[in-house]
C-alpha cells in the first residue's frame, strides 16, 4: 500500500492555474493568498489519498430489510445452534435400527414434539421436520418399500439426518467486521435467528452538476450542451454503495457554488464542470472561501486530469469532477469510489492484471485510463475513448489502468466500469 503521509501534498487552495510556483495573488479586492501550485499526484497514490481521508460511518443497528450493501459493524456471532434440533434431510420415512420397521405414524413440518421411536419402529417425514427420539437414520420415499404399515429399505446411521449445530454452535463467530452485506449474508442472519444486524451504513452523496450551457432535456446545439453528467451520477452513486443526497443544477456562478455547498448535507458532495482553470471553473476559488483543505489537487491521469478532492471544516468531503463526461467517470471510479469504498468500512481492493495483446500506448509521465472489453486473450481497447466522450466507456467492461512509460504497454490493471462489481480476480 502505497504510505499517504499525513499533511504532506494538502494545503489550503486558492484559484488555481492563474500564477505560478509559489506566487501570491489577489483574489477579491482586499484578499491575500499565498498560494503554491502543486504538481497532480500519481494516480495510484491519488486513490490511496482518497480513501485515507475519508471515515466510516459509524456503526447503527438496522433492520435485515434495511442493512443489503451497507458492512458489518460487528462480527456476526450466532446466537443459537442451527439446526436447533436434528431434522430430517429428506421426505421419507425415520427409523430406528435396521429394517424392516412397523410404520406407526408421520411427522408434518410443523411438528413441535414428534414423539420417540423405539428399536424396529419408522414414522412418515418431511424434509426439515424434526426427527422422533431415537431415530436412527431417515430412508428416502423414492428407496422405501412399503406394504401395509410395513416399511423396508436402505438404512446406514446417521444417514439424511442434520444434526444439531452440524452448521453452528452458539457463540460461533460466522463472520467478521468489514464483510458486505449482501443477500446470503442476509438469509445467514435470519437463520440464525437475528432481526437486526449493527452494520457501517452507507454514505450519502450529492451532486451539484454546473454549467451554464447546460441544457437537461433535448439535443445539444450552438452555445448549448446536453448534461450528460448528471444522468450518470445516481445509478454510479448507487453502484459505488452509497445513497443518493440531493442532485441540482447551477449556473456558473461563485457565490451559487459556496451558498451550494454550505447547504448540502452529504457525506461527499460531487461538483461537476468547474473543475478546470477557465473563468467559470469557480471550484477552487470556492473551496478557499470556504476553508476547505485540499487533498488532491489533479491527478496525473488521462482523462481526468483536472480532478480534485477536498475536505470542509465540517468533515464532509468535496470531489470536484472535470466537465468532460469520460473524464467525469474516471474521477468518479478514481476518487469518488476510494472515498466511498473507506466510508462504507471497506478496504480499496487490489486491482487484478491483464495482459493488453494488442499493447496500448502508455503516456510518459500520465496513468491513461482506457476503456476495454474483457476477451479470453485479454484487454481490448474498444476506442472512441476521447474525454469527452462515452461511447467507449458505455460498451466496456473496464477501464485498464495503463502505467506510464515511453512506449507499449502489454499488461495493465482493471477498474470495473461497474463500481459495484466485485474487482475481477485474474
Ligand atoms: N487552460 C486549461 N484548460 C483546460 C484544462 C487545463 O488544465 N487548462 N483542462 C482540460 C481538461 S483535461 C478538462 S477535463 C476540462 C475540465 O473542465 P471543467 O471541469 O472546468 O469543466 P468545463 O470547462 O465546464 O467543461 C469542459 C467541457 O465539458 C462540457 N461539460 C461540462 N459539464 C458537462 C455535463 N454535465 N455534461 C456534458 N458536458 C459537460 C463543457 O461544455 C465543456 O465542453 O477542461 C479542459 N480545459
Ligand atoms: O483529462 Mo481531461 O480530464 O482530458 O478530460
Amino acid at each position: 500500500m502505497t504510505e499517504v503521509v499525513s499533511g504532506a501534498g494538502r494545503g489550503r487552495f486558492d484559484n488555481g492555474g492563474m500564477v505560478g510556483e509559489g506566487g501570491c495573488v489577489e483574489d477579491r479586492p482586499g484578499e491575500i493568498r499565498a498560494r503554491r501550485r502543486r504538481d497532480a499526484v500519481e494516480w495510484d497514490v491519488a486513490r490511496q489519498m482518497a480513501f485515507a481521508v475519508a471515515r466510516p460511518g459509524r456503526v447503527v443497528s438496522r433492520e435485515l430489510a434495511d442493512a443489503d450493501g451497507c458492512v458489518l459493524g460487528t462480527p456476526l456471532v450466532a446466537p443459537v445452534a442451527v439446526p436447533a434440533v436434528d431434522r430430517s434431510a429428506m421426505d421419507g420415512y425415520a427409523v430406528n435400527g435396521d429394517g424392516p420397521w412397523r410404520i406407526v405414524g408421520h411427522v408434518e413440518a410443523g411438528a413441535a414434539d414428534p414423539g420417540v421411536l423405539e428399536d424396529g419402529e419408522a414414522t412418515g417425514i418431511v424434509t426439515g421436520a424434526t426427527v422422533p427420539r431415537g431415530a436412527t437414520s431417515v430412508v428416502r420415499s423414492e428407496d422405501a418399500v412399503v406394504s401395509g404399515d410395513h416399511l423396508d429399505g436402505p438404512a446406514k446411521a446417521g444417514r439424511h439426518i442434520r444434526r444439531t449445530g452440524e452448521e453452528c454452535k452458539p457463540g460461533d463467530q460466522l463472520l467478521p467486521a468489514g464483510i458486505l452485506v449482501d443477500p446470503a449474508v442476509l438469509g445467514l442472519a435470519a437463520t440464525v435467528g437475528l432481526n437486526r444486524l449493527t452494520v457501517v451504513p452507507k454514505p450519502t452523496v450529492a451532486a451539484l452538476v454546473t454549467g451554464d450551457e447546460l441544457v437537461h432535456r433535448g439535443p445539444s446545439s450552438p452555445g448549448r450542451i446536453r448534461d450528460a453528467i448528471g444522468p450518470m451520477l445516481p445509478g454510479l452513486i448507487t453502484r459505488a454503495g452509497a445513497r443518493n443526497g440531493p442532485l441540482a443544477h447551477l449556473r456558473d456562478d461563485r457565490d451559487a457554488l459556496v451558498e451550494a455547498l454550505r447547504e448540502t448535507q452529504a457525506d461527499l458532495v460531487l461538483v461537476s464542470g468547474s473543475s478546470a482553470a477557465g473563468p467559470a471553473d469557480h471550484l477552487r476559488a470556492v473551496l478557499s472561501d470556504l476553508d476547505a483543505e485540499l487533498i488532491v489537487d489533479g491527478v496525473a491521469c488521462r482523462p481526468g486530469h483536472p480532478q480534485a478532492l477536498a475536505q470542509l471544516p465540517d468533515g464532509r468531503l468535496v470531489l470536484g469532477l472535470p466537465g468532460n463526461p469520460h473524464a467525469a467517470l474516471v474521477a468518479f471510479l478514481t476518487l469518488g469510489v476510494a472515498a466511498i469504498t473507506r466510508m462504507r468500512g471497506l478496504t480499496l481492493p487490489a486491482l487484478a492484471n491483464i495482459a493488453v495483446p494488442g499493447g496500448v500506448t502508455c503516456h510518459p509521465t500520465n496513468t491513461r485510463l482506457v476503456p476495454i472489453r474483457l476477451t479470453p486473450q485479454g484487454a481490448v481497447p474498444v476506442g472512441h475513448d476521447g474525454a469527452a466522450m462515452l461511447r467507449g466507456p458505455a460498451v466496456a467492461d473496464a477501464l485498464a489502468v495503463v502505467a506510464p512509460g515511453p512506449s507499449e504497454a502489454i499488461a495493465a490493471r482493471l477498474l470495473p466500469i461497474d463500481p459495484g462489481a466485485r474487482p475481477w480476480i485474474l
